[in-house]
């Protein structure tokens, strides 16, 4: 039990009656005990929280009735067992209809009866409190901040969206890079959101072969195709109530769009095959790695969709643009990969370091996660060398110029690694790569550079 103390407040005018309730209750040491011969003390000290409350009925200072809802008031987690000298059924009711816990009659039996009922309420007790702290517990293990690692201010501003996001069901539009989170975010806002314990559906819509889409999503009736054995629901209708994550929102077939529109607009559902209408309230948090708003352009997708999707988005930053946590990203990891395996406290050498943060990451985090944990493994006697980080997988030369970009974006990402790699020392990296600092200052002002 969390708590071990229990407190009960026994209010009698009878000094002698309470004194043979204190004695009965005292044997459990775990209960501390106070009495009041009058309701305006016991009133009085309400604010102490006591767990429970006999409460004799008729008291010379006041009805019982007006006690116990003052007692409601005050402090409404208190239960209280009326004790009363009569065995009135009609205020007996009453009393419990206005929130007693039990109503017991005073004869030789009452301190074995009180004895149990406040077990009874002790064991509520404790359950209740054991629920909230599972409750805290399950919160905690999806509170963003606890498994969504980032200190950058990047990071900061996509946590503030998730906050916005997680408080309302507004649709929600998560754009980035692979690898970024884009998963991770879903995620998390939904397991924050009011709906976290209804479903959390997710449909990588790139990865359904097209002709099976529409089923997927909707669902189907018997014989609504060659193959179709039985009804099937779709997933919108499994998340109804819940959340349904659509993955690669940008994939999705042009024929389509409009019948996702359709939904969208109506919030209903028609199953492939089917004529009936389904209901579904559902949130619908979307991710892509393409740029929608270009796909519009190039007729690619429906920009009526596009902007009722778009709803709140969220923009996940590359990992190159997050500065330092690059090495905060790297040793979570290497701890967490460490801790799995069982092979101890690991170090990442500074050379090391320096090594994580020179690398592009076109694989992003996913990429980071992958390095690190071949690293672990690499590594001897638990310190990672940079000969342990094998960036060849992915030569940083080649992915920096794959992408065509101006001479502009291709001095902007430089000077960006070089801050990186160098604790964002603006004139260590000003005179490195011999530009003046005010240039750095000018990029980091008018944020074409991410600052720490
Ligand atoms: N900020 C972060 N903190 C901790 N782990 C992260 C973070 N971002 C991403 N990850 C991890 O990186 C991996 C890739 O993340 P996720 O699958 O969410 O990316 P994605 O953007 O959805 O990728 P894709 O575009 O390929 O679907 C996962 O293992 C995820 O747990």
């Amino acid at each position: 039990m969390k708590n071990s103390s229990f407190k009960i407040f026994i209010l009698d005018d009878d000094v002698w009656y309470s004194e043979l309730l204190e004695y009965h209750l005292s044997l459990n040491p775990d209960y501390e005990l106070k009495k009041f011969h009058s309701a305006k003390d016991c009133l009085g000290s309400l604010y102490e929280r006591p767990n429970v409350l006999t409460l004799d009925y008729s008291l010379p200072d006041k009805n019982g009735a007006e006690v116990l809802s003052k007692i409601k008031e005050q402090s409404p987690d208190t239960q209280v067992i009326i004790i009363s000298g009569q065995n009135d059924v009609a205020t007996a009711v009453d009393l419990l209809k206005k929130g007693a816990y039990d109503y017991i009659v005073k004869d030789e039996d009452t301190p074995e009866r009180l004895w149990n009922t406040i077990n009874k309420i002790r064991e509520n007790v404790s359950l209740r409190e054991e629920i909230d702290q599972l409750r805290e517990e399950i919160g905690q293990k999806y509170d963003f901040s606890n498994f969504i690692i980032g200190n950058s201010d990047a990071m900061k501003r996509v946590f503030t969206m998730m906050g916005k996001a997680a408080k309302t069901n507004i649709t929600v539009s998560i754009s980035g890079e692979t690898g970024t989170g884009k998963e991770l975010v879903a995620k998390a806002i939904h397991y924050n959101s009011a709906k976290k314990k209804s479903p959390y559906v997710t449909v990588n819509v790139a990865a359904i072969p097209r002709e099976l889409i529409e089923s997927e999503l909707f669902g189907h009736e018997k014989g609504a195709f060659t193959g179709a054995i039985a009804r099937r629901l779709g997933k919108f209708e499994e998340a109804n109530k819940g959340t349904i994550f659509l993955d690669e929102i940008g994939e999705l077939d042009i024929s389509l769009q409009a019948k996702l529109l359709r939904v969208l607009q109506e919030k209903e559902i028609t199953r492939v095959g089917g004529n009936s209408v389904v209901p579904v309230n559902t949130r619908i948090i979307v991710a892509t790695h393409k740029d929608l708003a270009e796909e519009v352009k190039k007729g690619n997708f429906r920009e009526d969709l596009y902007y009722r999707l778009l709803g709140l988005p969220i923009h996940l930053p590359p990992l190159r643009e997050r500065g330092p946590d690059i090495l905060v990203l790297a040793k979570h990891f290497m701890d967490a990969f460490a801790k799995e395996n069982g092979l101890g406290k690991m170090t990442l050498s500074t050379e090391a370091q320096e090594k994580l943060l020179s690398h592009a990451y076109p694989g992003n985090v996913r990429e980071l996660k992958a390095l690190v944990e071949l690293a672990v493994v690499m590594a001897d006697d638990n310190i990672i060398m940079p000969h342990d980080i094998n960036l060849t997988v992915s030569n940083r030369e080649v992915d920096f110029l794959a992408k065509e970009r101006t001479l502009r974006e291709y001095t902007t990402e430089i000077i960006q690694r070089f801050l990186n790699k160098y604790d964002h020392n603006v004139l260590l990296v000003a005179e490195k790569l011999d530009v003046g600092k005010s240039t750095i200052y000018r990029m980091l002002q008018n944020k074409e550079l991410v600052s720490k």
